[in-house]
This record gives structure tokens, sequence and C-alpha cells, in this order.
């Protein structure tokens, strides 16, 4: 067969087998939250970030932040746009997540002083307390130095943030505030943080992240 008439020189018809990608997809939960920012420092720190509304747009990445925002809120929107199920079978199923602030509470197996019908995604064998620091530090920034982050101490930005109150076996804690409130935990593909890193202009914990899931992208193929 001949080359179909009006297509130029070089390009062919002919399919090609799905390229391997050493650039796994990043999705941002754009449900609710300061998604922007998120994937702002995903691409800063060299990983391609997509936003994630609907399952379709779920089942084609390779991992997933959870920004913060309101995690009642996101609970409901997750319901709402029938994304709750597939969140928990893709966290089941070893799809890398990180969660910063709302993000934490949504990956947490248990959560305290949250609303009686709200959900969370779960994953993480931990409690986390909501909207912990209380009335007079509902905002504060202090240096958290977290295991697997390099070159200093982080930034962290607290904004009526949760912090967690317990963590079953499997979970590591990577940081913790100078009184041993924990503050950054993960439990194997998934990460969380009380703050906010993508709010400081420093991305390296998205490239902690995106390491996790070029990580798990490279051992499932
Ligand atoms: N900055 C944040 O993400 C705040 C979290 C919020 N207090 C909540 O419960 O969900």
């Amino acid at each position: 067969m001949g080359r179909p008439a009006g297509l130029p020189i070089g390009r062919t018809t002919e399919r090609r087998p799905t390229p391997v990608t050493s650039h796994p997809t990043v999705g941002v939960l754009a449900l609710q939250g300061d998604v922007r920012e998120h994937l702002a420092a995903l691409r800063a720190a060299g990983a391609e970030a997509v936003t994630v509304r609907r399952p379709e747009e779920l089942a084609a990445v390779d991992g997933l932040v959870i920004p913060g925002g309101e995690s009642t809120t996101m609970s409901k929107l997750a319901v709402a746009f029938g994304l709750l199920q597939p969140l928990r079978e893709r966290v089941r199923a070893g799809m890398p997540a990180y969660g910063s602030c709302a993000g934490m509470i949504m990956l947490a197996d248990k959560i305290l002083d949250g609303r009686d019908d709200q959900e969370t995604i779960g994953g993480i064998d931990m409690t986390v307390r909501r909207n912990a620091f209380g009335r007079q530090n509902e905002s504060f920034e202090a240096a958290v130095a977290i295991t697997g982050v390099d070159g200093g101490p982080v930034e962290g930005v607290f904004i009526r943030a949760p912090w967690v109150e317990s963590t079953g076996a499997g979970v590591e804690t990577l940081a913790t505030l100078g009184d041993g409130t924990v503050v950054a935990v993960r439990q194997g593909h998934l990460l969380a943080t009380s703050f906010h890193p993508e709010l400081t202009g420093d991305q390296r914990v998205h490239a902690l992240f995106a390491e996790m899931v070029r990580g798990a992208s490279a051992g499932s193929r």
C-alpha cells in the first residue's frame, strides 16, 4: 500500500508501540485546595504534572498529590465526583500518593476532630488530628528537618494544620517539631506532611515524591 495522499513526507500512519515513558505523570487532585502551587512545584522538580478531577484522569496518572485545602469539602467532592472508591482502590493497589495538610488528613486511616460524615481515602496506618495546633497557633512557620530530604531543614508553613497523633508499626516518622510532634510520615508508597512545602519555592519534598513515583513506575514495568 502506498502512502495516503496528502500526508507530508516523513509521516506514516503505522501504529507504534506505546513508548516506555521515562517521565511518569504525577496528578494533582483538583477538587479543591491549592492545586496550582503543587503543579508548579512538581514541574519545577522536573516531573510531568496534570490535574485529576475524574476517574479516567486518575486512571492515567502514575502518582497523585492531594493538596492542602479543606478536608471536609474535599471529602464531599470526592464522593460527588465518584472519585472516593477509585482513589481508595488505586492507593490500595500501590499508587504513590503524597498528601500535604488536608491531603495528610485524606490519607489517614483514622482522624480525630473530623466531621461525623467525613470520609478519608486512608492508606497510612495513623491517626491524625485536624486543626490540632489550636487557635494561638493557627498559622506558623518552622524549620523542619526531613529524613530523606538533603540540604538542611525545609521551611514548614503550617496553616490550620493537622498533626499525627499516633502511627502503626509500618509507618516511618520523617519529621518532628522540637517538642516531638510528628509532622511528616511515610508508609511505603505513601507520604504525608502537616505543612505546605508547595508555598515556599523549595521543591525538595516534591522532588522526593517524584522520585518515589519514578521508582514505583520503574518497578512495575
Ligand atoms: N491548610 C490546610 O490544608 C488546612 C486543613 C484543614 N484544617 C482541614 O481540615 O482540612
